[in-house]
């Protein structure tokens, strides 16, 4: 609750003060990481309060408030901010900081801590609790606004996150419009709203409708972590900043796309929301299908959010809803992962005897326009597969002519968007020696020759929405379009097929590529 004797900065001047007596040396606004500062040297958000529902939650202890963390101590937050965590446990804005300095020291995407900065860092933290149904707690934030306004310069700047079981997200944005916390007469308002975004395409038309009875649809950001990865904006990078992609990036070369998403992870103890949603909520609707858009969109007009967030929902709406046929889908048994042995998806603890939920996933997409006709788009995921690894591999036409021994194999253009990030190229070369043998072989771009840390996505997304760059965040539109193309397949009321934990799932899956290609291994 609001303790009148607690002590917000008072003006902006003494903020800026408390930033320069940080043991990092450095301006805020600007970066003492030289990786970060060459990407965002002219970008320094205005003063303004994040605002974080649901800050006792396990996504707002390992990833929401270290990424806040790193950002104010690379000095990316401009030069007055503060964060106001609100949720439903009674506790003070000292008990609060306790609370944010332990997940900042145990969760282990926190950057390096420098000394001093983990007790500065606490004097920007506050809180407020209550039933989030109930007025009198947006009633209180506004009145944390108004605290913040004059060291703030006097805006009220706001981005209000929704991190909160997708239950939440109505009673809170509505809550928030209804107590004129949508208004930006006094400084922008922005909303960020965690996945999943809906559970299907008329709860996602329902919740878009009843967010904008008051908030405009430039005002909302949906978040998709996937989006804030380096590797994946890379996607875009080299499509559309090389010269020798983009006139084979078509039909008449590509044989067909393949997109992965695998976890050797099981539910980590999620088994409440993964029975509800299962893979094709959980990944494929928007991870994966994300990664899809990027990858086969037109060129931009612009790099801007409304030209990208165009070709992505077009190339959406040019595809083919995922009939039955196309779609293979899975449930782990018992199994090795990584040497350990797991007990299969229905002996985990809180799922239900006999689920029916899917925990692998692989579809077969096809798009109708003149790009890619004919193409196929292969994507999958999986809980408890061999590895951790997401990639996507553009696949190309084999020689039209086998000239030489050892075959004609196809060339394959890979992103790899974790682990090791980077990007290969796997072409065949001649063997050394007298015979003019081919063999594969690779040549391999790797995200550390930069030799910086890659960027929490958090971190980026948290920061694009603070300058209001939307660029990274699905529009209205592709959520809808994304549930659409995935509407059959949400919930077959048929047996997933049980695959081993630890393989690469279903053998089903491979069939759905034909004979003459394979998934790749990984
Ligand atoms: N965790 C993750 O790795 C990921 C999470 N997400 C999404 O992020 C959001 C948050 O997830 P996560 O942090 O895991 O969820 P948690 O259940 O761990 O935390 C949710 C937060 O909401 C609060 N809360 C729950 N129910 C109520 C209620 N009825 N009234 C008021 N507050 C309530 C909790 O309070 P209390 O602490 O008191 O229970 C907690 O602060 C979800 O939408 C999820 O889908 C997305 C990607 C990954
Ligand atoms: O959104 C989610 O993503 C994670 C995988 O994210 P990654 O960044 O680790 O690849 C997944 O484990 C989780 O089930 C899902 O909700």
């Amino acid at each position: 609750m609001t303790d009148p004797n607690r002590s917000v900065p008072a003006d902006a001047s003494q903020l800026t003060e408390t930033a320069s007596e940080q043991a990092i040396h450095h301006r805020p606004g600007e970066s003492n990481n030289p990786f970060r500062q060459g990407m965002r040297r002219n970008r320094a958000p205005e003063p303004a309060t994040l605002v974080i529902f649901g800050v006792t939650g396990d996504l707002a202890k390992r990833k929401l408030l270290p990424a806040v963390f790193g950002l104010w101590q690379d000095g990316l937050l401009g030069t007055a901010f503060n964060i106001l965590g609100v949720g439903r446990q009674d506790m003070t804005d000292e008990q609060f900081r306790e609370f944010a300095l332990d997940a900042l020291r145990t969760s282990k995407e926190t950057d390096e801590i420098q000394e001093g900065s983990l007790e500065k860092f606490a004097s920007l933290l506050f809180y407020t609790f209550g039933d989030f149904a109930d007025i009198g707690i947006y009633e209180r934030i506004k009145r944390e606004l108004d605290e913040a306004e004059s060291a703030h310069g006097g805006r009220k700047n706001a981005v209000f996150y929704l991190s909160t079981p997708p239950s939440l997200f109505e009673p809170i944005s509505t809550g928030l419009g209804s107590a004129g916390l949508a208004d930006e007469t006094e400084g922008w308002r922005r909303l960020i709203i965690e996945k999943p975004f809906g559970r299907d395409l008329q709860s996602a038309l329902d919740l878009n409708a009843t967010i904008h009875a008051h908030w405009q649809e430039t005002q909302v950001y949906r978040i998709d972590h996937y989006l804030g990865k380096e590797t994946v904006q890379n996607i875009m990078a080299i499509r559309f900043g090389n010269a020798i992609f983009e006139p084979i990036w078509n039909r008449t070369y590509v044989d067909h796309v393949q997109i992965t998403a695998a976890e050797d992870l099981g539910l980590e103890g999620r088994a409440g929301y993964y029975e509800e949603a299962g893979v094709v909520r959980d990944m494929l609707q928007n991870h994966l299908m994300q990664l899809f858009a990027l990858t086969a969109m037109e060129t931009p007009v612009a790099f801007d959010a409304g030209a990208i967030r165009d070709e992505k929902v077009k190339v959406l709406r040019a595809t083919r809803p995922i009939t039955e046929d196309a779609a293979v889908r899975g449930q782990y048994a018992a199994g090795t992962v990584s040497g350990e042995q797991v007990v299969g998806y229905r002996d985990e603890p809180n799922v239900k005897p006999g689920s029916k939920t899917p925990t692998y996933v692989a579809v077969k997409l096809e798009i109708d326009n003149w790009r890619w006709s004919g193409v196929p788009f292969y994507l999958r995921s999986g809980k408890h597969l061999p590895k951790k690894v997401t990639e996507i591999a553009v696949v190309f036409q084999r020689p039209p002519l086998g000239l030489f021994p050892g075959g004609a194999e196809r060339n394959v253009l890979a992103f790899r968007i974790q682990p090791d990030e980077g990007v290969s190229l796997k072409f065949s070369s001649k063997t050394p020696g007298q015979e003019d043998l081919l063999r594969e072989v690779v040549m391999d771009f790797r995200y550390d020759a930069f030799g910086a840390q890659l960027e929490s996505p958090y971190s980026r997304l948290l920061l694009d929405a603070m300058l209001g760059d939307a660029t990274l965040f699905p529009r209205e539109d592709e959520v809808e379009r994304a549930w659409e193309l995935v509407a059959h397949i949400l919930n077959m009321d048929v047996e997933p097929q049980p695959y081993t934990s630890g393989t690469w799932g279903p053998d089903a899956a491979d069939d759905l590529l034909g004979h003459d290609r394979r998934w790749r291994r990984l």
